[in-house]
């Protein structure tokens, strides 16, 4: 988070990458696949959002540190799972429970309609 940064929501997900080459997903990151914990940051100066998600474990690897686009479509394919494309790829968050989706969708949606 950077100094003029606030945060608009966060929670625990495993961060996934679609792999279109190999049309799988993949998880974020390098090693083994852990809980990340992700937060939407919002710039109120320059009025952006990004999502940063960090490995839960020692290292606090960054696995997605992703601008949020307006007019970006935020895809709750299930539940606990949910997708958005960027420019470059496709992300995905597995969340742990219905209610941590929730919690990221509410504030996934609350920064675009602020876009
Ligand atoms: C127009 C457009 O872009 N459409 C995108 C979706 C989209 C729509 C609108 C706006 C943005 C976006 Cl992003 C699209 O369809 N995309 C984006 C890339 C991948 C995919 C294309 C094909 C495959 C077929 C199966 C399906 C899929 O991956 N389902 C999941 C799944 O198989 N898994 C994940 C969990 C649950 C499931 C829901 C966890 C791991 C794995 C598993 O369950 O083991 N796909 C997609 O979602």
């Amino acid at each position: 988070q950077g100094p003029s940064e606030t945060v608009v929501c966060a929670t625990r997900a495993t961060v996934m990458l679609y792999d279109d080459a190999n049309k799988k997903w993949v998880t974020a990151g390098s090693g083994p696949q852990v809980v990340s914990w992700v937060q939407i940051y919002h710039n109120p100066g320059t009025n952006t959002f990004r999502v940063v998600g960090r490995k839960m474990q020692s290292d606090q690897q960054v696995v997605i540190n992703c601008a949020v686009m307006k007019g970006m479509k935020y895809n709750q394919a299930t539940p606990n799972f949910h997708q958005w494309r960027d420019a470059r790829q496709v992300w995905g968050l597995n969340f742990s429970t219905k209610e941590d989706a929730n919690q990221f969708a509410s504030g996934m949606l609350l920064a675009l309609d602020q876009l």
